[in-house]
């Protein structure tokens, strides 16, 4: 396909995106009816309908129109490249750019729209993480980088980079989180790469690793991963100390990979359905939630997202957080993280629990906001207050 051809079918992705289709949806509706694109053109309209749908407001501001060919218009004049060079109307190129979004009058985007965020998410980003609200709004606009853990029980840092130079992905240490790697290029080649093959390394955001770092564990301990899903957090904690570790899910079929994650690490996790009688020293609640630390990733979230479906999420993870307490032991610690940066879901979410539960206090507290350095995240850790 030619560079004008792959606008055209991202075009074509994001008018169904806008229709209420899910990105990922969109992308493989197109690729299953182009059985003639290839590898390099699959992943060329992939990066133009994400790079597109992140910053949905301020391209199609850019571009004319909110559809897929405003924002393409628009996208491409914020990436410095002029339309026209692009929108010839020949050999499957989309049509030649009209007056109007030749010239468009050059009125200034609000600033719900420069962030690309709905007005009411710009509202509470502003409210909630004050001046540092448009930094994070922003980060959300452009791609996210690939991070990788460094899986101690299979070598170190050092191995770790070199394994994966060999298979053409450059790799260096994170500048603040031990045994993240930040990938510079190759990163599509990861997942094929021997380091990953061998559990010596995983895909994890920095952030995520940061969290489950400040975590204290002690050889010995039982560790009960309440929200397991695909055992990101579960793999990281296993990784660091002997311990025992369990994982659980309220959708089992989502902790169907961890077996085999677990094996490749080097590591043991008991998947478990029922969460039983038998305490833990640690039980992680990892909650379902907007994962708005996480947008660049899934943009699909910040345009999904509405003020019900926040509440919902606030009233579900509080469920959750209630019914996990009761699996700690008496002396142990109850950690509760997100990958949202909302107030409702982090801090406001704790003080609620604190209200609810007297005898708990809160230990520890830390937020990462989306940046160069990884997603946004979100972590307290209660204990039993002393009786
Ligand atoms: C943020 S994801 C977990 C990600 C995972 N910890 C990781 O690191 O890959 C949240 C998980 O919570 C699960 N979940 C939702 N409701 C739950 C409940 N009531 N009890 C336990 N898990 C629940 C979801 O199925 C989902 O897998």
């Amino acid at each position: 396909m030619t560079p004008a051809a792959r606008v055209a079918a991202a075009i074509g992705v994001l008018d169904n995106c806008l229709s209420g289709m899910p990105v990922e949806k969109a992308l493989l509706r197109w690729s299953r009816a182009s059985r003639f694109a290839g590898s390099k053109d699959r992943a060329a309209v992939r990066d133009h309908v994400f790079d597109g749908w992140r910053r949905r407001r301020s391209a199609a501001h850019a571009g004319g129109a909110e559809t897929g060919r405003g924002i393409m218009i628009g996208l491409l004049r914020q990436q410095g490249v002029e339309p026209e060079t692009l929108f010839t109307g020949r050999d499957h190129a989309p049509a030649v750019l009209d007056a109007h979004e030749m010239h468009l009058p050059a009125e200034p985007a609000a600033p719900a729209v420069a962030h690309d965020l709905p007005d009411w998410l710009w509202d509470c980003f502003l409210e909630d993480l004050g001046e540092a609200g448009p930094d994070a709004a922003q980060a959300l606009r452009d791609r996210a980088p690939v991070f990788l853990r460094v899986n101690p029980r299979r070598g170190d840092q050092a191995a770790a980079i070199a394994s994966l130079a060999a298979d053409g992905v450059e790799a260096v240490a994170h500048r603040d989180v031990a045994d993240a790697l930040q990938v510079v290029s190759g990163g599509r080649a990861v997942a094929r790469s021997r380091a990953y093959a061998d559990g010596l390394v995983e895909l994890q955001d920095a952030a995520s690793q940061a969290a489950m770092l400040r975590l204290p564990l002690r050889d010995g301990q039982r560790v009960l991963d309440f929200c397991a899903g695909g055992g990101g957090k579960a793999l990281a904690l296993a990784a660091r100390a002997r311990i025992e570790v369990a994982a659980h899910d309220a959708n089992p079929t989502r902790m169907h990979d961890i077996p085999a994650r677990a094996e490749r690490a080097g590591v043991r996790i008991d998947v478990i359905e029922r969460v039983g009688e038998r305490k833990a020293d640690l039980v992680l609640v990892d909650a379902p939630c907007s994962g708005s630390g996480t947008w660049r990733r899934d943009p699909d979230g910040k345009w999904r997202l509405d003020p019900a479906g926040l509440a919902a999420l606030v009233a579900l993870q509080a469920e959750i957080l209630d019914h996990a307490a009761v699996s700690v032991a008496a002396d142990g610690i109850l950690a509760y993280a997100t990958c949202s940066v909302l107030r409702a879901e982090n801090d406001a979410q704790a003080e609620t629990f604190l209200r609810r539960n007297p005898g708990w206090r809160l230990a520890d507290r830390a937020q990462w906001l989306p940046g160069p350095n990884g997603d946004g995240f979100f972590l307290v850790r209660f204990e039993r207050t002393p009786t």
